[in-house]
């Protein structure tokens, strides 16, 4: 059985200020990279054997802290990228006309190819987290992975796990360095295949991110 631990990045100073990234980037907040710090010693007793990251700088810099503390390296992997939000990143949430907003509530509410211009659909972002997921099964025997992503991408990822469709990530709150596990095992209790063991598990911080308790 392959166990694979998903991480989404520490909290950032664009999270913290609710403003929209995407594909865009912002730095790391002291919060966040505590937070990379508590996630980082929760799983340096599993044996992790790679740590492979979005290339963004968030889940990069969490990545590294992580990495450090597992004793391993990282691997960048653009699949991992959180969806591309088009014409809307970098503005703050609360600003957004009506209209920009009914672009995102279309993304969110299950409009087929629903997306925001100039951005992705939640069914591409499925495509290549997949892509990134099932890569790991190519990894040497007894290997155990560790992916650092975005929440609407990893949320997606355990989504359509579940046979949900991948918009059904808005009603998954993976918060920043919470710790997700899925397994890929062929029980003849479960479903073959990529099964999930845990989702946004945040016991090991000491503190939910604070744009997270605005929400
Ligand atoms: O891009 C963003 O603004 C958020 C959306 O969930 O993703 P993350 O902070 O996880 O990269």
């Amino acid at each position: 059985m392959l166990q694979v631990y998903l991480v989404r990045h520490g909290e950032t100073m664009w999270n913290a200020e609710r403003r929209i990234q995407g594909q865009s980037d912002s730095p790391l907040t002291a919060r966040g990279e505590r937070q990379a710090a508590q996630v980082a010693q929760r799983v340096k007793q599993l044996n992790i054997t790679h740590v492979i990251a979005s290339d963004l700088g968030r889940t990069t810099r969490t990545a590294e802290i992580i990495a450090n503390i597992c004793g391993c390296g990282v691997t960048l992997d653009p699949r991992l990228r959180e969806l591309d939000m088009g014409v809307l990143e970098r503005r703050q949430l609360d600003s957004l006309t009506q209209e920009e907003e009914s672009w995102r509530r279309r993304l969110v509410n299950g409009t087929p190819d629903g997306r925001i211009p100039g951005g992705e659909s939640m069914q591409e972002v499925s495509v290549r987290m997949h892509g990134a997921l099932n890569a790991c099964c190519e990894l040497p025997q007894g290997s155990r992975p560790l992916l650092v992503s975005h929440g609407m991408a990893l949320g997606c990822l355990v989504s359509t796990i579940l046979g949900l469709a991948p918009w059904a990530e808005r009603r998954l709150r993976l918060r920043n360095c919470s710790l997700s596990r899925v397994d890929f095992q062929q029980s003849p209790w479960l479903a073959p295949g990529w099964v999930v063991e845990m989702a946004g598990d945040i016991s090991h911080l000491d503190a939910p991110a604070l744009d997270e308790l605005q929400r």
